[in-house]
């Protein structure tokens, strides 16, 4: 854009400059003194000399030069307009020019600065996309300083490009690498053990690992790639960070520690969020109380996702039911406790806490066995609307209080507003339009309503086929009017429901009945399975039987799991 003003501007002066020299040249020596003028006249009160030569002006007579009491020239009264207009125009022209060419070094200098490559590298991988927004948060912190990128475009020599790599890894399945590492953990065992010797010159790096305390491989990819990149000759700047369920005081810690190292400004982690307004929310299973599932619609703005992604939602404690559960075990909210060493009311404690199931003989002692409340994940059931929806089953405990993320969400009425995060799950979008098996137990059936949105949308002709597994037909039949529309449409063309409570009918029944037909779809159609559930039985039941049908690199290339 500057580049294309300059020129012009250029010219335009280049061409003011030979008409004022032209004009300024037939003045000199077309002019001539006017030999009629009267001395009287000559002597004026706004005279201007510049040595011999002075300039006097008249409103009866025009401007004259003198040349020592010589009258030398005599200007019109359209030479001076026109005088007048060449000064002005000269100095818009140099002001502009001064302008452009300010905004102009500028951006040269930006330019450089984007171009010069830079010696830090924060690389993610992700499976459920914390990692990837995390360290895409990282990075516009502190833009000017690193690049950005995911661990699954990153060779070896390209780690060797830089001088620090500061890696935010999750760990997922049973303390396995999300998918997007599996290249470069292939390349780093492949490579030349360093016998624990660091490399002078090889680049330094950082785990930050992200995991949930509740698995009993904690952390474990993170601390799997610092020790392999160890052995490999890399140096360690730190040791592995571990983060409990995102915990945004601990992943503060340790950008602070980068940030020292790296140079970048030590400001507080702003976690984005987007703002979302319930629409709606209903319970579509009445009158089943106790396993009541919700189906919520929320308009937002700036909504970028696909059918797959998944929302993180913060929730918030209700104060009348955490009073509740304090009475309940004999406390007051108003008894003192510590909390980070500072003294504060119970309720206060608690309702900054995520107290699910645990229990203790003080209030002390239960607000220090419990962690900050932490993000809860949810398979969007739409696919790039103006509304986002959500299938929420209420979760209850034992003594009948709701579940903190699940209750939270299923108490929203409508117009309430929450803030949450769009998460890209890379591993569980669509990226092609191919027929599709799409294997679902209880709320897990989510995602397909977005599959199949986004299949409309794509205007598919390819064949789709959902099994579906729930405890009562007359009950469970989440988004059953949805599914019904689009097998009306011809995009869903086989359904099967396997009802356990009221048919006695499981989803690996119908794996094991229909298998003649998995294998055709998958060997002969080129299909995609993909799986939503709880992984405790129905996830682990059907990998089973789709073990069982399929080889295991056939399987490799068309599974697609979200199982929790
Ligand atoms: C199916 C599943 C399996 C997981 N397995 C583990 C595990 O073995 N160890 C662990 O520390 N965290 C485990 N986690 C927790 C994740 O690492 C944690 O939620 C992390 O923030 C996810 O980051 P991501 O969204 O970038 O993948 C698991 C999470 C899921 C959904």
């Amino acid at each position: 854009m500057l580049p294309m003003l300059v020129k012009p501007l250029l010219y335009f002066l280049w061409a003011m400059g030979v008409f004022a020299l032209l004009y300024g040249m037939g003045l000199l020596l077309l002019g001539y003194p006017d030999v009629t003028l009267s001395t009287e006249s000559w002597v004026m009160e706004n005279g201007m000399s510049l040595g011999a030569y002075t300039l006097h002006c008249s409103e009866e007579v025009g401007c004259f030069v003198l040349h020592q009491n010589t009258l030398l020239h005599r200007f019109s009264t359209l030479d001076i307009f026109l005088f007048k207009i060449l000064s002005v125009l000269a100095v818009s022209v140099l002001v502009l020019a001064f302008l452009i060419g300010g905004v102009w070094i500028a951006s040269i200098r930006l330019q450089k600065t984007r171009n010069t490559p830079r010696t830090t590298l924060i690389t993610y991988a992700s499976q459920t996309g914390s990692a990837r927004q995390l360290a895409e948060q990282l990075y516009r912190m502190a833009h000017t300083l690193l690049d950005v990128r995911c661990i699954s475009t990153l060779s070896i020599e390209q780690i060797h490009q830089y001088q620090r790599v500061f890696f935010v890894v999750s760990t997922c399945g049973e303390g396995a690498p999300p998918d997007s590492a599996q290249a470069l953990l292939r390349e780093l065992k492949e490579l030349k053990d360093s016998k624990g010797q660091p490399k002078a010159d090889a680049p330094m790096f950082a785990v930050l690992a992200l995991g949930d305390r509740s698995y009993p491989r904690f952390c474990a990819f993170g601390h799997q790639l610092s020790s392999l990149m160890e052995k490999r000759g890399f140096n360690s700047l730190l040791p592995v960070h571990e983060v409990d369920k995102m915990n945004k005081h601990s992943i503060e810690c340790w950008w602070q520690q980068v940030g020292a190292l790296v140079g970048a400004s030590a400001d507080p982690l702003e976690i984005a969020m987007t703002t979302l307004t319930v629409q709606d929310n209903q319970q579509v299973n009445a009158p089943r109380e106790d396993r009541a599932a919700h189906v919520l619609h929320f308009r937002g703005e700036h909504m970028e996702y696909s059918a797959g992604d998944l929302l993180a939602v913060y929730p918030e404690i209700s104060p009348l039911e955490c009073r509740k559960r304090i009475l309940e075990n004999g406390w007051h909210e108003t008894d003192n406790v510590l909390l980070e060493g500072q003294s504060t009311t119970l309720l206060d404690a608690l309702l900054t806490l995520d107290w699910s199931d645990e229990t203790a003989p003080t209030p002390q002692a239960l607000v220090d066995r419990l962690s900050p409340i932490h993000e809860r994940l949810y398979s969007i059931a739409s696919h790039q609307e103006s509304t986002l929806s959500l299938l929420v089953r209420q979760h209850c405990r034992a003594d009948g209080s709701l579940g903190n993320g699940s209750g939270y969400l299923c108490r929203l009425a409508k117009g309430d507003t929450i803030q949450a995060q769009l998460r890209v799950h890379e591993s569980f979008r669509l990226h092609q339009d191919v027929p599709l098996i799409m294997i679902a137990a209880g709320t897990g059936v989510a995602p397909f309503r977005g599959f199949l949105q986004q299949k409309q949308q794509w205007q598919s002709q390819c064949e789709h086929w959902l099994i579906f597994g729930e405890q009562y037909a007359q009950y469970d039949d989440y988004f059953g009017e949805d599914f019904e529309r689009f097998q009306a449409e011809g995009l869903l063309t086989h359904i099967d429901k396997a009802w356990s409570r009221s048919h006695q009918c499981y989803v690996q029944d119908i794996l094991y009945q229909q298998s003649e037909r998995l294998q055709e779809w998958v060997n002969q159609k080129g299909a995609q399975i993909y799986v939503c559930g709880s992984r405790l039985g129905f996830g682990e039941q059907v990998i089973k039987v789709l073990e069982a049908q399929f080889d295991a690199d056939v399987l490799g290339a068309c599974l697609h799991c979200d199982l929790y």
